[in-house]
Formats: structure tokens, C-alpha cells, sequence
């Protein structure tokens, strides 16, 4: 399988099952998305942003939803396989992508999975096993998230960097090696723990070694 980013924004999820893990997928979309959640009961959990639909469809009625919500994505958290079965074949007759919350392996195209996330804007590190081992996804994702707090703010940084570099003309190898440097530093990972600042002024020690080293070959 092979991880692609989708831009949710102004687009509408809808999803199925108002359990646990109903909750996640709504909460996860919400941020991004307008997102549905339909379901007969809801669990005493976050849905994020998400609208609440107290109703219980039937497998017939799922297609009446996806046709008047038009959702980009389905996802299906039911805890009724016929529903589940029903959503996405909706889904795929609306030309929706679908997320089956109850199966693992292998899936046609369309049938996409949601992965274990890391997101620190403009970072998103995405983790999944093949629906081998979700709880193995989630502690990755955990692990990433303590031994990266500042990777967003590195990002940033090394964003400003590389179009300062393009802006000032710098030829491309020497761009691309200045910015390596920068991201590759545990002085500048360190630096940005105190801030920003911090960091963008490890970045030009980095930076101006590099140019020596370069300049010394
Ligand atoms: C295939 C997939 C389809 C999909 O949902 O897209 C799927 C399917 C199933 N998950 C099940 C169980 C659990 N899922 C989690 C957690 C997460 N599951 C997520 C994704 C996926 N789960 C997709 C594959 C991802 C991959 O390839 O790794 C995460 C990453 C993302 C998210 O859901 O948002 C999120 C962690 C988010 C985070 O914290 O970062 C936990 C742990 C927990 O809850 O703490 C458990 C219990 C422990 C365990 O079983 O491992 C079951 C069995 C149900 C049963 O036994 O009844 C099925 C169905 C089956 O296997 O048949
Ligand atoms: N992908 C994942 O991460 C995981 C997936 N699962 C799978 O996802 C399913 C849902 O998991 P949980 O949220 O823990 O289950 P749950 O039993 O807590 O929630 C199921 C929800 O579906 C709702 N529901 C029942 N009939 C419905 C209908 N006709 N239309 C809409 N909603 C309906 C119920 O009211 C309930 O809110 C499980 O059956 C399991 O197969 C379970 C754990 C993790």
C-alpha cells in the first residue's frame, strides 16, 4: 500500500457508527473537513467539530445520505457488518473514496485506510502496518511525536531558509547541502526548544560552517 495526502478542506466526510472509534475518524476529519457523523447512539467521547445525526439507517437509507451529502469520503465504524457493507458500496457508486473501520488487509482502490498520524503544521507523519497491528501504528506515532515536539517549527524554519537561499541566488547544490545541514543539526533541533530564534540563529552557525567546509575543499 501507498500513503497518499488528500486536502479534505470544503469537502464533507461522512461517517457511519457513533462508538469509539467513530469518534476518532470524526474528531481526525473535523479538523478539516465538514463532517457528519449518523448514527442511533453516540458514545460519551469527543467528536470534534463534527454534526450529530441521532437516526438509524438501514442499509437502503445509507445510500439516501451519500447522495444527499455528497461526501468525498465515507467512512464505515458501524458495529453492523450490513451497514458497513452498504456504506461502501454507496461510497463507491458516488464515486466516494471508503474507509472500512472493520477490516484489515488487502482493499481495492478507493478503499482507503486511515493511518496513525503525527501532525505539527505544517508536518504530518503518517504510520500504518498493513492493518497488521494498529496498536503497534498508534505507539510509533507516540514515539515520533516525543522525539520530534519541535518538528514543525524545524520545518518552518527550514522553509524560510530555502527561499531566502533561492531569493539571494544561492546555486541549487549549495541550497540543497545548507538546508540538509540545518535539518540534520542536533544543535539546531536542541536551539529550537528555546524558540524560534533560538533556532534560526544555530541555523546560520550551521550554515556558515558549511559554507567554510565548502570553501576549505
Ligand atoms: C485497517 C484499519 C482500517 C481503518 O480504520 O482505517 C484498522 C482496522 C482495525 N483496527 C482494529 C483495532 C484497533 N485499532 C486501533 C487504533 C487505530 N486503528 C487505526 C487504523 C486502522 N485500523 C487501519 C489500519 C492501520 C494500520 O495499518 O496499522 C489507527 C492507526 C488510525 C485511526 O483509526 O484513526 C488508530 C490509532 C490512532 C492513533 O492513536 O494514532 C487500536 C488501538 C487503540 O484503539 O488504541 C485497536 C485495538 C488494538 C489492536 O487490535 O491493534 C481492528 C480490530 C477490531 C476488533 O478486534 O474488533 C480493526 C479491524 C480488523 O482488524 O479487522
Ligand atoms: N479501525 C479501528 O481502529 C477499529 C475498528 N474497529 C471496528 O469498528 C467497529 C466500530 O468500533 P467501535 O466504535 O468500538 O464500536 P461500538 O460498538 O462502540 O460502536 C458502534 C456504533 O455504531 C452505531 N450503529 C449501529 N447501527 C448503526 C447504523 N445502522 N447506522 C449508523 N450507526 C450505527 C452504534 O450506535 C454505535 O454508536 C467495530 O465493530 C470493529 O469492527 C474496532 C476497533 C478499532
Amino acid at each position: 500500500m501507498i500513503p497518499l495526502f488528500h486536502d479534505f478542506t470544503d469537502e464533507t466526510v461522512l461517517v457511519l457508527g457513533g462508538g469509539t472509534v467513530g469518534a476518532r475518524k470524526a474528531r481526525r476529519f473535523a479538523r478539516e473537513a465538514r463532517t457528519v457523523v449518523v448514527s442511533p447512539a453516540f458514545a460519551d467521547a469527543d467528536f470534534g467539530d463534527a454534526e450529530l445525526v441521532r437516526t438509524e439507517p438501514t442499509p437502503a437509507d445509507v445510500g439516501e445520505f451519500v447522495a444527499d451529502l455528497a461526501p468525498a469520503l465515507v467512512v464505515a465504524a458501524t458495529d453492523d457488518g450490513a451497514v458497513n457493507a452498504a456504506a461502501e458500496s454507496a461510497a463507491r457508486e458516488a464515486g466516494a473514496l471508503v474507509n472500512r473501520a472493520d477490516r484489515a488487509g488487502e482493499r481495492d482502490a478507493g478503499s482507503v485506510v486511515v493511518p496513525a498520524t503525527v501532525e505539527d503544521d505544517p508536518v504530518t507523519v503518517a504510520v500504518a502496518t498493513g492493518g497488521t497491528a494498529p496498536a503497534l501504528s498508534r505507539h510509533l506515532r507516540e514515539r515520533i511525536e516525543a522525539e520530534f515536539p519541535d518538528v514543525g517549527a524545524m520545518a518552518e524554519l527550514a522553509g524560510e531558509i530555502r527561499s531566502e537561499l533561492a531569493a539571494a541566488e544561492v546555486p541549487a547544490t549549495a541550497r540543497h547541502e545548507a538546508v540538509r545541514a540545518v535539518v540534520e543539526s542536533s544543535d539546531v533541533w536542541k536551539a529550537l526548544q528555546d524558540g524560534v530564534a533560538n533556532g534560526r540563529q544555530e541555523a546560520n552557525r550551521v550554515m556558515q560552517e558549511e559554507t567554510r567546509e565548502v570553501l576549505d575543499d
